[in-house]
Formats: C-alpha cells, sequence, structure tokens
C-alpha cells in the first residue's frame, strides 16, 4: 500500500494554539491535524490518484455522504486543478450515497443507506470511492458490496482518515491521507452526532463534549 502520514499515539496540540469556535471551545481535548495539513495532504493524493489512472478518460467519484463531503470537495478540486495544468483530457463526474451507521460514538453495526442515488450509471466505470474515515471498516465493506452489484470497470477508495483500532475488519483503501489513534476524531466534516462537521481542523472530543452532545 502506498504511504500514508501516521499520526503517532499521544498526539495533538493544544487547543489554545489556534483558532476554535467558541460554540466548540470547550469541547476539544486536542487539535490532532491542523486544517492546512489536512489540505496539504490532500493535495497530494490527489497526484497519486491521477498518476495511478493515467489512461482514464473520465473518472466517476462517489462521495459517502455526510461526513466525506469536505474532503472529496477538497480532494476533486486539487484533482481538476492537475488535470487543467497537466493539460490531461479527463472528465470526473461526482455522485453521491449517503450511508450512516454511527451513534453517538459508536457504530450500530448496521449501516442504512439513505437516499440511493439510482447507481445504474456505475455500470461499465471507473469508480473512485470517497470517505472521511474507516474505523471498523463496516461503511466501506457495505458500500464495496452495493456498488459491485452494478458492476463497475474498477473500483478504488480514497479515505482520508483510518483509524488504528484493533475493531478494524481489516480493509485498507487504496488511497489514504493519515492514520489515527484511537479517540473520537470530529472536524472537517467529520461529526459527532451532527456537531462538529464546520470545525475546520480534525480534532479529538473530549468527555464534556461527549456529555454535552449526546443523544
Ligand atoms: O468504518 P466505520 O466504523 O463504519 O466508520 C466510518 C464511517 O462512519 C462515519 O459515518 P456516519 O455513520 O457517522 O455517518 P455520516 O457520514 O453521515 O457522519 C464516517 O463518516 C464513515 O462513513
Ligand atoms: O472517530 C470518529 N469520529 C467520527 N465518526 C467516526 C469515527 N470513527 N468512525 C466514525
Ligand atoms: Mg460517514
Ligand atoms: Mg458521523
Amino acid at each position: 500500500r502506498k504511504k500514508c502520514l501516521v499520526i503517532p499515539d499521544g498526539s495533538g496540540y493544544d487547543t489554545s494554539l489556534f483558532t476554535i469556535p467558541v460554540k466548540y471551545a470547550d469541547f476539544l481535548k486536542s487539535i490532532l491535524i491542523p486544517n492546512g495539513l489536512v489540505k496539504d495532504r490532500t493535495h497530494k493524493l490527489a497526484v497519486d490518484i491521477l498518476s495511478s489512472v493515467p489512461n482514464t478518460k473520465s473518472l466517476v467519484v462517489l462521495c459517502v455522504l455526510k461526513g466525506g463531503y469536505k474532503f472529496c470537495s477538497e480532494l476533486v478540486d486539487a484533482m481538476e486543478r492537475y488535470i487543467c495544468s497537466c493539460e490531461i483530457n479527463m472528465s470526473i463526474k461526482v455522485e453521491f450515497i449517503r450511508l450512516k451507521s454511527y451513534h453517538n460514538v459508536s457504530s450500530t453495526g448496521e449501516v442504512e443507506v439513505i437516499g440511493l442515488s439510482n447507481l445504474s450509471h456505475l455500470t461499465g466505470k471507473d469508480i473512485l470511492i470517497v470517505e472521511d474515515i474507516i474505523d471498523t471498516g463496516k461503511t466501506m465493506t457495505k458500500a464495496l458490496e452495493l456498488i459491485k452489484q452494478y458492476n463497475p470497470n474498477s473500483v478504488q477508495c480514497a479515505s482520508l482518515l483510518l483509524k488504528r483500532t484493533d475493531k478494524s475488519c481489516g480493509y485498507v483503501p487504496e488511497f489514504l491521507g493519515f492514520t489515527v489513534p484511537e479517540g473520537f476524531v470530529v472536524g472537517f466534516g467529520i461529526d459527532y452526532n451532527e456537531f462538529f462537521r464546520d470545525f475546520p481542523h480534525i480534532g479529538v472530543i473530549n468527555e464534556e463534549g461527549i456529555k454535552q452532545f449526546a443523544v
């Protein structure tokens, strides 16, 4: 598997070193990956992905909502800039699928497919699934199972984060931004019960936050 950036166990910057939205200030333990580093790493992933599909004329990017939206937007923008500046003849279409399995800090074990956009036009296409984080791997396993039913030409996955956890089913994406230690991460599209998606950095929620926004 290609290299990725390992965020070591015990990492984390003091939140006082960054601008933090007031509404979240008391509910974060630390900043794991600042927004700038997230974007820098994403831009390199865009080049890695395009270098791995030299003869593909059209790529379908399948964004897994809701968590994947910020990473997918940043990744596709970087891919389009590269395609344009290198004068590559290629088109990218973005499609969306909504999968949900988390409640508070745990996977429910069931992956709910919400509002399935018709995936029939994935048949015969080269697909890149884009996710924010892979933890147990249940969501990605479900996504792959769903998509393969439509006989695509190829399927690869890009995930911003991979959690180093013994709960993992062992699935590893073809393209990966960072591996992160145990701990519930939030920000850059990643939520805790729909909170923190708008938080610009990847941070670790604290116990007060887990209580404050529990459902
Ligand atoms: O590998 P897993 O253990 O399945 O966890 C990873 C998945 O869980 C989260 O989605 P969530 O269910 O929170 O829905 P959301 O994307 O709308 O936040 C996250 O965005 C990934 O899709
Ligand atoms: O750490 C996490 N933070 C938010 N959402 C998810 C996480 N792991 N799987 C889903
Ligand atoms: Mg998700
Ligand atoms: Mg979520």
